[in-house]
């Protein structure tokens, strides 16, 4: 299966992401409005009052740190927590795997004032955190999902919020376990122009390797 391809799902399982995602819509509409407010203190203060409200309410049956969700598919799919790509996720901006390009991954987002470095463009590290998730992808797109051991990134240009984002990653080269891979950041209306250029070292565990590493993966294979 590409994993590109959503996989086929159960209503349940259908209704839940639906559920975790409108969940993660609203966090993530929550935070942006909290880091821009001009509220008056008291308000901030009564809304504090609210988050913990919310906090109690959410911490019910909390999934152990290393445990892989029901509504996921790991690896190469669907991770609905993702702080890059999940829609259940307050931290992601969610970036969208989109298409396949002539073999590139193709990723599309739009940062918020939340992932802000320098005023009014995005941080250096969030554009790392897009890069590293859309050459993972490109990883699991040419049948090897794997993790980073070394990433190198040349910021060209400032990467501009509130503006629609391109990510790419391709696979260059394969040698046994180990890829490498190319990425970029370009706006969407300027898809030529590279804001953030990136060369990727990736590492796919051997299976063995993957279950000591991931206790709860379905299957290293
Ligand atoms: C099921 C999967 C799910 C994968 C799920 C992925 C989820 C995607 C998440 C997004 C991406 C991330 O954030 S990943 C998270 C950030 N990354 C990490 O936390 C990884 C931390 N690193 C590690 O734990 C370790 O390096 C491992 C387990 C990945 C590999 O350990 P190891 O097996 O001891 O590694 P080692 O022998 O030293 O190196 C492996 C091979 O890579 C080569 N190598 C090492 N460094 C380099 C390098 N800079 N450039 C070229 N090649 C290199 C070595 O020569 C060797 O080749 P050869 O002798 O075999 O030929």
């Amino acid at each position: 299966m590409s994993p590109l391809d959503p996989p086929s799902a159960t209503d349940a399982l259908h209704d839940r992401r639906t559920a975790i995602a409108a969940l993660g819509a609203d966090l993530r509409a929550l935070v942006e409005a909290a880091v821009r407010t001009g509220a008056p203190d008291e308000v901030l203060l009564l809304a504090a009052k609210e988050a913990q409200h919310l906090t109690a309410l959410l911490t019910v049956r909390p999934r152990g740190r290393a445990e892989v969700p029901e509504v996921d598919v790991f690896p190469g799919g669907i991770r609905m927590y993702s702080p890059v790509t999940g829609a259940g996720s307050p931290l992601a901006p969610p970036l969208q795997i989109e298409t396949v390009d002539d073999g590139a991954v193709v990723g599309t987002c739009t940062l918020g004032v939340a992932h802000e470095g320098p005023p009014g463009y995005g941080h250096g590290g969030v554009s790392a955190l897009l890069l590293d998730e859309v050459m993972g992808w490109a990883c699991s797109y040419a049948g090897q999902p794997g993790m980073t051991i070394e990433l190198n990134l040349s910021y060209k240009r400032p990467v501009v919020l509130e503006t629609p984002l391109r990510v790419t990653a391709r696979v260059t080269e394969r040698h046994g376990r180990t890829n490498l891979v190319h990425g970029t950041i370009a706006t969407t209306a300027a898809p030529r122009t590279v804001l953030v250029e990136a060369e990727a070292v990736f590492f796919a565990p051997a299976p063995d390797q993957a279950r000591a590493l991931f206790p709860s993966l379905r299957d290293p294979a």
